[in-house]
């Protein structure tokens, strides 16, 4: 199993969006700002959601890489650290899914 974790690729993203290397996809990506850094995790989403439906295993494991990063480069945007997503996950893990989805306040 490879020992490579979201905080190694976290840190990687911090580097390179202050690195103010051309050459770099993520400073390119955060230099157009949010809209541009959530419409590519919204076509990532979308295109991972189309590999899952197509039964293309390869394709999804490709695509959930894609989602992750682009995630992460939102975060950064947004200067969300991953540590508070790890903390919100970890604090439903007192519960089932359908627990929290009826303790939600009426739409
Ligand atoms: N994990 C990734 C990663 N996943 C996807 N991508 C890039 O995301 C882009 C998505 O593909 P698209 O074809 O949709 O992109 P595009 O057409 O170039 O994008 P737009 O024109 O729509 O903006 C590709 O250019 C991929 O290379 C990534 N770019 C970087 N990383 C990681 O970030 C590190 C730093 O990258 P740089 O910032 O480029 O040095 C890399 O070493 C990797 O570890």
């Amino acid at each position: 199993m490879s020992g490579f974790t979201l905080d190694a690729l976290e840190t990687i993203i911090a580097v390179r969006a202050g690195s103010g290397d051309p050459g770099s996809y993520t400073r390119k990506l955060l230099d157009k700002g949010m809209a541009k850094c959530a419409k590519k995790l919204g076509e990532e989403g979308v295109e991972a959601a189309l590999a899952a439906v197509s039964g293309d295993r390869i394709e999804l494991v490709k695509e959930s890489a894609d989602v992750l990063f682009h995630l992460l480069v939102v975060l950064r945007a947004a200067e969300v650290p991953l540590a508070e997503v790890y903390a919100e996950l970890e604090s439903r893990t007192v519960r089932t899914g359908l627990e929290e989805k009826a303790s939600r306040p009426a739409e």
